[in-house]
């Protein structure tokens, strides 16, 4: 399991080392400092070989400090914060190893926090502090050609409006807007420049810097990933991810009073750890045994109706496939018995296409509440394929009202754009899951959709600025607004895409990112959200907790995607769960992001 945080959190965690007295910020720094040259040379390590004759020493060059000498230029940018502070201790770290530096400084040192001061006045006693101009990058590497390294630290958790002026042309430049590979020799101290480390956005520039989206080599971020890393268009941005201990981890351990292990939400809860009031947000990779716990079948209980009953609502004549992938999903991840209410008017073309899964008539909501009394069945999948209307608005109330575990995908939730209230309603908490992509979200939750899209948008409006500076930074990001869709509909909320977000009620949040090893972009064809749901609504007629089975549900949807492979069609991923679970069973290592 891995941590996400926030930026506010991270600044908690650094806020409660040094109070504690057992770390100063400077030590932080130099460990932050250090950390970022292992991961050049690790990501490099062509750059430890010494390159031609040795040159004459540089001139800042202190034979006290050893090391050697070396003919690798670095170009580092410091910003005016404390990222700034770790690229004049990388400065001074390379420099000590004789590399021949070029640092390019931001605002007056009197303005610096004290600890970035400090750095800075330590680099200045090795070298010039050149002020950041585009002109005056340029001239560097049009003089000498590129350099070996390019240290991006103009910004990292402290960014709290777009970034303008020299600096932005810079990173324009850095990103390839001129025409050289910058990118490919460049280091992100904590993130490449401008990117928001809440929301995965870059402010004013959605679409990154440069010329599209050019991802820097690698991005070095300290003690955890932050939530913007995985989301938006982090992962397309940061290159590979390298995280860095500066040990700080027993200032985020947990704190150990929350643990309630018939929680509605699930060992998701369990997971939950408090900092400040606020619940930490964690990115979707399980550990292979906990993922296994909930996916595959125990050895107790022979009976079919012991792994659970699963109801997947059809809709019409020819428009019961959705609902149909829906079942096949939820008896192949292990419902013992699934049904399919289909009207009466679909039911010889459903049979026609069925035959493990069982097919029922069902002509209306009064006849799915008289199907509902039995109750070995445990969990409800409605929306695929339903149609939107108000019979799938009274169809949704009759599944809410029957008390049981319930999946609403789809027309389900359109079918309560015009009072998404109603529909929360007849929510109870710990037994609802709520899927929708992101135009489902936007018809339920209109505000916080709104939210969600404003920074983005509104991004060179300066009312705008101030607010976001007033507000200390974070844009709102994917996760808030999941977080506040479960909130206040009670539900747990699956919020699709490739970075899925999941929210519990209770605050908890997890991100899936399918990004990394976990690529698989093919996942996005028509139907596979139906699969989806038909995951989350057989593992909940299993018992599965609705938080636990929305995680679940997700990994093993990108795990069954990656294991097809290309080609992929909706048909397929219920078909590959036999092979994923066969791994599970065997201990294979799933596909982790940042492999
Ligand atoms: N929190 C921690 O535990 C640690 C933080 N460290 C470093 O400290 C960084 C955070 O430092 P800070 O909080 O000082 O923040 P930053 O250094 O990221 O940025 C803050 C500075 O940039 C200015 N600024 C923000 N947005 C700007 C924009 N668009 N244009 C121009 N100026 C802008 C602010 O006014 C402020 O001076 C992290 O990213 C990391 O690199 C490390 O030293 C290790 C420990
Ligand atoms: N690039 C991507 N990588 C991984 N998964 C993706 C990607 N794009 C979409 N998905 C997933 O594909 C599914 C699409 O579901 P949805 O939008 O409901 O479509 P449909 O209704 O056609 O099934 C969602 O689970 C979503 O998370
Ligand atoms: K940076």
């Amino acid at each position: 399991m891995t941590e996400l945080l926030t930026c506010a959190q991270m600044r908690d965690i650094e806020r409660r080392a040094i109070e504690s007295g057992s770390v100063t910020g400077l030590d932080l720094m130099e460990r932050a400092g250090q950390g970022i040259v292992d991961a050049i040379f690790a990501q490099w390590p062509e750059l430890l070989r010494q390159r031609g004759p040795v040159p004459a020493p540089p001139r800042y060059f202190r034979q006290d400090e050893g090391g050697y000498f070396s003919r690798r230029r670095a170009v580092v940018l410091c910003g005016p914060g404390n990222n700034g502070g770790d690229g004049y201790v990388v400065a001074r770290l390379l420099h000590r190893m004789g590399w021949q530096l070029t640092v390019f400084g931001m605002g007056e040192v009197e303005d610096m926090p004290p600890d970035a001061r400090v750095n800075r006045t330590r680099w200045s006693a090795l070298g010039p502090v050149v002020p950041l101009t585009c002109d005056a990058f340029l001239a560097v590497s049009s003089g000498r050609g590129l350099a070996d390294v390019y240290v991006d630290a103009l910004f990292g958790t402290g960014m709290t409006r777009p970034v303008q002026g020299e600096a932005l042309k810079v990173l324009d430049v850095l990103a390839g807007s001129g025409g050289d590979d910058f990118a490919s020799r460049t280091v992100a101290v904590d993130a490449p420049s401008g990117l928001c480390l809440d929301s995965g956005h870059v402010p004013g520039r959605p679409e990154g810097y440069g010329r599209g989206l050019r991802s820097v080599a690698l991005t070095v971020t300290f003690d955890s990933p932050k939530v913007g890393h995985v989301i938006g268009i982090g992962p397309d941005i940061c290159g590979r991810l390298a995280v860095c201990d500066i040990g700080l981890r027993p200032w985020r351990e947990f704190e150990g009073d929350q643990i309630d292990p018939d929680a509605p939400g699930g060992t998701m809860r369990h997971m939950n750890v408090r900092l400040s009031g606020a619940p930490m947000v964690r990115e979707g990779r399980r550990d292979p045994e906990d993922i296994a716990r909930h996916l595959l079948k125990r050895a107790s209980g022979g009976h079919k109706f012991d792994h659970g009953h699963c109801l997947v609502v059809s809709g019409g004549v020819a428009r019961t496939g959705a609902a149909r992938l829906a079942a096949r999903a939820a008896l192949r991840i292990g419902a013992g018995l699934v049904t399919l209410a289909v009207p009466p008017d679909a039911v010889a073309e459903v049979a026609a296409q069925t035959t493990a899964v069982m097919v029922r008539e069902v002509t209306g909501p009064a006849d799915l509440a008289k199907v509902l009394e039995d109750r070995r069945i445990r969990s409800i999948c409605l929306g695929p394929g339903l149609g939107v209307g108000a019979r799938t608005r009274e169809m949704v109330a009759v599944a809410l009202e029957a008390g049981r575990h319930v999946v609403l995908d789809a027309d389900a939730l359109t079918s309560f754009a015009d009072d998404p209230g109603a529909l929360f309603a007849l929510i109870e908490k710990g037994r609802v899951v709520l899927t929708p992509h992101g135009g489902e979200f936007a018809r339920l939750f209109p505000e916080i959709d709104a939210r969600l899209n404003a920074p983005r948008l509104l991004a060179d409006d300066e009312a705008w600025h101030t607010a976001l500076a007033a507000q200390g930074g974070p844009l709102y990001s994917k996760v808030d607004a999941a977080r506040e869709a479960a909130a206040s509909s009670g539900a747990v909320v699956l919020l699709k895409g490739r970075d899925t977000v999941i929210a519990l009620p209770e605050g908890p949040a997890a991100v899936h990112a399918a990004i990394g090893a976990r690529a698989a972009p093919w996942l996005a064809t028509a139907g596979a959200g139906d699969v989806l749901a038909g995951f989350i609504a057989g593992l909940m007629a299993r018992e599965c907790p609705p938080g636990d089975a929305a995680e679940c549900a997700a990994w093993l949807h990108v795990e069954a995607a990656l294991a097809f492979g290309p080609g992929l069609i909706a048909e397929d991923l219920p078909e590959m769960v036999p092979q994923v679970l066969r791994g599970l069973e065997n201990g294979d290592q799933p596909h982790l992001v940042g492999q």
